[in-house]
C-alpha cells in the first residue's frame, strides 16, 4: 500500500536521525537477527559482518530509502541490484518478514522514546512497501530462472591458475541428467557459490563474475584469493577470504560445490554485442573478471560473423580442456559459420581493454589479452603477426572486424617487463594518461565504458569520465558489493 503524505512527511524527517544513527542501528539489527536465528548465519557474509562492510552497506542503502520517499524511481538502480543479488541467494518472502521484524525492533533498542509509535509506524509502512517492490521483482526473476529455483550441484571440472592470486575455475553441472545446455547469461553477471566453512560452523555463499562468454557446458569463474586467512586454522576467524581461501586451498578438481542461477544488472546487452561501437573496458585487480566475459563474448560473436569455424577467442575454444562444445557462437546460441552481424562489412569494431594491478605477478589473463589483441589488430587482419605467439594461437586467427587494444596500468613492473608490451604506463590507472579519441573514444557519442574493481575506483574513473563530457548513463559500474548504492 502506497504512503500516505503523513508518513513520507515522517520517514523524511528522520533522514538527520539516520544519518546519525544508521550504522548503530544496522549493526544492532544484524547482531540480534543472526544471533537469534543462526540458519541465517548461511546467507549472511561473515567476513562482511566482522570488517562491518555489510552494516555500513545496510545504513547507506536505508539512508538512500528515507532520502528519496518522494522519488522512489531514483532507487530503481539500487533496488534492481539487491534483487539480483538476493535471487542469487535465493532469498524467499518469508525472510523479509523477519528482517522487517529485528530492522524494526533496532531502531527502537538504538532510538529508545524518540522512535514513537508514529515513526514506527511509518517507517513499518515504509518497509513493507519497498519490501513487497522486492518480493515481487525477486519472484520475477525467479520465474524467468525456469526450472532451475535453487542451488545446483556442480563439479569443478578444471582448476587453471591465471596470475599469482587469480585461479579460475570451470564449473559444470553435476545433475545435467536430460542433457539440457546451461542456460546462457549476459556477459557481465555473476553466480554465487554455496560452500561449507569449517572454520565457523555454518555455510557461506560468495558472488564470482562469470569471467567466460556464455556456452552451453560450463561456467568459469575466477578467483581472487584473499590473503591474510588460513582455512586450516581455526585461530583465524576474524578475517576475509573465507571461500576464496577454501576455492584455492582446498577445493580440488572433481569436489562438487553449491551454485546459483546466473543474475546481475551489470552486463552488455545483446544490442549493444550487436552493434558497432566501441567500448572500453576499464578494470582494476580482479575487477577484471566480468569484462573478460563481456570482452571474450564480443570477440565470439565477431568471429563468428566474419566467418570462423569455430570461436577463437573464448577459453572453451582455446584452453579448458572441458568438454569444448562446437562451432557455436554461444550468445547467440546460433552456428558461428552463419554471418549474423549486420556490421561485417563495415570498419573493425573497437574494444579498449584498460587493465591496472599492484604487480606484473597479480596480473591475470594477459598472454590471452595480448594474443587477442595482435589477432583483431584491423592491420593485421589474417596475416601473420610480429609478437611472437604461439603456433596454437596463430592457428585460430580469424578474420578480424574486431579492433582489440589493450593497456595495461602496473604500479611495479617486475626486473625484464618491456613497457609498451607487457605493460603500458607505471602506477595506477589514470585516464589522463590516455589519448582522448584514439584510446578513450570520447569523440563518439555512442561509446560506452564499462568499469570493475574497488568501489573508489569505480566512483572515480566515472567522475573522471563525466567530467570529460560522456554521459553518465554510457557508463557502468559493478556495484555488487556496495548493494548498488555507491559512495558519492
Ligand atoms: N564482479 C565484481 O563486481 C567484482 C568486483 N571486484 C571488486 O574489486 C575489488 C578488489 O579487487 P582487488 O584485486 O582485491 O584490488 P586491489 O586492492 O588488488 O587493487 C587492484 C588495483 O587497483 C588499484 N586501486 C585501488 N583503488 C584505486 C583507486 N581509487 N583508483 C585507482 N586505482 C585504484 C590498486 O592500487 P593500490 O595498490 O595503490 O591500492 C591496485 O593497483 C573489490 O572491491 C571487489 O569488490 C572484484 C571482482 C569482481
Amino acid at each position: 500500500m502506497a504512503l500516505t503524505q503523513e508518513q513520507i512527511n515522517t520517514i523524511k524527517a528522520t533522514v538527520p536521525v539516520l544519518e546519525q544513527y544508521g550504522g548503530i542501528i544496522t549493526t544492532t539489527f544484524y547482531k540480534n537477527m543472526l544471533s537469534e536465528n543462526p540458519e541465517l548465519k548461511n546467507v549472511f557474509n561473515s567476513a562482511n559482518q566482522i570488517t562491518g562492510h555489510q552494516p555500513r552497506a545496510l545504513a547507506q542503502s536505508v539512508y538512500a530509502y528515507a532520502a528519496n520517499i518522494d522519488n522512489l524511481g531514483a532507487l530503481s538502480a539500487a533496488v534492481e541490484n539487491i534483487c539480483n543479488k538476493h535471487a542469487s541467494l535465493y532469498i524467499r518472502p518469508e525472510q523479509y518478514n523477519i528482517v522487517g521484524t529485528y530492522l524494526l525492533a533496532a531502531m527502537k533498542q538504538v532510538l529508545g522514546d524518540a522512535l514513537t509509535p508514529e515513526i514506527h509506524d511509518a517507517w513499518a509502512a515504509a518497509y513493507w512497501q519497498l519490501a513487497n517492490i522486492m518480493i515481487d521483482r525477486e519472484a520475477q526473476l525467479y520465474k524467468e530462472g525456469g526450472d532451475w529455483t535453487d542451488w545446483k550441484k556442480f563439479k569443478i571440472a578444471k582448476k587453471v591458475a591465471e596470475s599469482a592470486e587469480i585461479t579460475s575455475l570451470y564449473l559444470e553441472p553435476v545433475e545435467n541428467v536430460d542433457g539440457k545446455a546451461l542456460p546462457p547469461f549476459k556477459p557481465g553477471q555473476y553466480i554465487s557459490v554455496m560452500l561449507d566453512v569449517p572454520n565457523l560452523n555454518h555455510q557461506q555463499a560468495r558472488q564470482y563474475s562469470l569471467s567466460d562468454s556464455p556456452n552451453s557446458n560450463y561456467y568459469r569463474i575466477s578467483v581472487k584469493k584473499e590473503s591474510g586467512v588460513n582455512p586450516t586454522n581455526p585461530e583465524m576467524k576474524a578475517h576475509p577470504g573465507y571461500v576464496s581461501n577454501i576455492l584455492h586451498d582446498i577445493k580440488k578438481e572433481g569436489d562438487v560445490i553449491l551454485v546459483s542461477h546466473p543474475r546481475g544488472d551489470f552486463f552488455l546487452s545483446e544490442q549493444s554485442v550487436e552493434k558497432s561501437h566501441p567500448i572500453v573496458l576499464i578494470s582494476a585487480g580482479v575487477g577484471l573478471t566480468p569484462l573478460m566475459s563481456i570482452l571474450n563474448t564480443v570477440a565470439c560473436k565477431k568471429s563468428s560473423a566474419a566467418g570462423a569455424a569455430k570461436c577463437p577467442f573464448a577459453s572453451h575454444a582455446q584452453n579448458s580442456g572441458t568438454a569444448a562444445p562446437t562451432g557455436q557462437c554461444p550468445f547467440s546460441g546460433k552456428s558461428a559459420n552463419a554471418s549474423t552481424t549486420p556490421h561485417s562489412s563495415s570498419s573493425p569494431r573497437k574494444i579498449h581493454f584498460i587493465h591496472g594491478t599492484r604487480s606484473t605477478e597479480a596480473q591475470a589473463f594477459r598472454k590471452h589479452l595480448l594474443a587477442l589483441q595482435t589477432k583483431t589488430s584491423s592491420s593485421t587482419d589474417n596475416e601473420s603477426n610480429s609478437q611472437g605467439d604461439s603456433d596454437k594461437e596463430n592457428e585460430a586467427k580469424p578474420r578480424s572486424n574486431l579492433d582489440v587494444h589493450v593497456t595495461f596500468f602496473n604500479k611495479t613492473p617486475a626486473a625484464g617487463d618491456v613497457k609498451g608490451k607487457d605493460y603500458h604506463h607505471v602506477g595506477r590507472i589514470d585516464l589522463d594518461k590516455l589519448d582522448r579519441d584514439t584510446e578513450l573514444y570520447l569523440n563518439d557519442p555512442k561509446t560506452e565504458y564499462y568499469v570493475c574493481g574497488p568501489e573508489g575506483f569505480m566512483t572515480e574513473t566515472r567522475k573522471k569520465l563525466v567530467q570529460y563530457g560522456v554521459d553518465v548513463d554510457r557508463v557502468k559500474l559493478e556495484l555488487f558489493g556496495t548493494g548498488g548504492v555507491p559512495a558519492a
